[in-house]
């Protein structure tokens, strides 16, 4: 049941509509410039796939350092809130005009939306956005978003374009979406400091395991997430069903480099209930079993998730998100599902009430030890 992880999930054949981001570093150069002409591959490349038929929206970065250097402002123009206000404004309006000339030389209009946090969250303001991007995308005019920087406040920001496009992705009902970043995916390690650090090529669930490895030292104003926030954007994208990659735009022509080659890291959806389900019975391979009493027995026979009050014993060295098996007393097999707790951990909270936990456990207790949308009945 393991989807298919390759590019070609994101090719215009399997996948109608996506979203591309492109990320600060690759569209300024270290003096502060636009690179103009890996741009203009990349425009290539675009304008190839919306002749084969795929509805593509950008989400470009950029605005505040390219800005920046046209005011000699300090810092990349990260000093301060109201300079890095100032500078998307100065940067927004050459970075539209840069996405407004390269499309045109391939024929398409580019369509300039500047979006906050509000804009998405509040119900009739999302609508609206949704629509007109829907609209757009009738057309054959580009959406190319960034965030409303300028007007934004710390309140209404989303923080960083991997998070919007996350969210534009899930709004146009995308099937996939790129993360494209001076780094050429997921590592082991920060490549930046550690030179044994491997690529991962793919990631089929984003859990703690997967958000430890961003090393990202200190955050700036007005986004520049680095990992961290790619892998919290792949997760909200993945959750909504979205395939989501983080590709290299070190190359010219990166679309077409991820196409052809083993390269980046692909981070599958997120199955549907049912085929979840499904995948979750057809699975073997439990790490360990979990006896529950009668009283859960019922519980998890009417469809409730496994408290840990109603456990009695278990077996095995699981960790989190392994596959454990649930027994009644009389050693019958009722379920199997996956373990929200490491073995050591269950075991500290097994037969205690939930109001117990946090007491126990000194941090902030999950929900259950097996949820019910991670467990099925055999
Ligand atoms: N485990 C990791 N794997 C890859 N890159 C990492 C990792 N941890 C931190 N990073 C850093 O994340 C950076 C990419 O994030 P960022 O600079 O915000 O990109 P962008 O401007 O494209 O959004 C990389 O250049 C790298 O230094
Ligand atoms: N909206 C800001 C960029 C915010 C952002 O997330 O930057 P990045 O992490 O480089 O994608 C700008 O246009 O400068």
């Amino acid at each position: 049941m393991v989807a298919d992880l390759t590019a070609a999930r994101f090719a215009p054949e399997h996948c109608p509509r996506l979203v591309i981001k492109i990320g600060s570093s690759l569209l300024v150069d270290d003096s502060g410039a636009l690179r103009e002409s890996w741009m203009q591959s990349l425009c290539a490349d675009i304008a190839e796939r919306i002749k084969a038929g795929q509805k593509l929206i950008i989400v470009c970065s950029g605005a505040i350092a390219l800005g920046a250097r046209r005011l000699g402002l300090a810092q990349g123009g990260r000093a301060t809130l109201a300079d890095a206000q100032a500078a998307a404004a100065v940067g927004q309006i050459a970075l539209s005009r840069f996405w407004q000339e390269a499309l045109s030389d391939h024929g398409f209009i580019a369509a300039q939306i500047l979006l906050t946090l509000d804009d998405m969250e509040d119900r009739r303001r999302y609508l609206n956005a949704t629509a007109t991007l829907e609209r757009l995308m009738e057309t054959q005019a580009v959406p190319v978003i960034n965030e409303n920087d300028s007007v934004a406040t710390e309140e209404i920001r989303f923080g960083d374009n991997d998070r919007l496009a996350a969210s534009v992705a899930q709004a146009v009902r995308a099937g996939g979406l790129l993360l494209m970043s001076d780094v050429d995916g997921l590592y082991t390690a920060n490549p930046a400091k550690d030179s044994a650090a491997k690529r991962i090529a793919t990631v089929e669930t984003i859990d703690s395991s997967t958000t430890g490895l961003a090393d990202d030292g200190e955050g700036s104003l007005m986004g520049t997430g680095g990992m961290a926030s790619k892998l919290a954007a792949a997760k909200l994208a993945t959750e909504a069903g979205i395939a989501t990659a983080i590709i290299s735009g070190r190359h010219d022509h990166p679309l077409q480099h991820f196409t052809k080659g083993d390269s980046g890291t692909i981070f599958a959806p997120s199955m549907s209930p049912k085929a979840r389900k499904s995948w979750l019975a057809s699975r073997q391979s439990a790490r360990g079993t979990i006896t529950v009493d009668d009283g859960a027995v019922r519980a998890l026979l009417n469809g409730a998730s496994l408290l840990a009050a109603g456990i009695t014993a278990i077996e095995g060295e699981f960790l989190r998100g392994d596959l454990i098996r649930l027994c009644g007393t009389n050693g019958t097999a009722i379920a199997q599902g996956l373990s929200e707790y490491d073995a050591d951990v269950a075991r500290k909270v097994m037969g205690r009430r939930s109001e117990e936990h946090q007491a126990i456990l000194g941090t902030t207790p999950r929900r259950a030890v097996v949820h019910r949308d991670h467990m099925v009945l055999l």
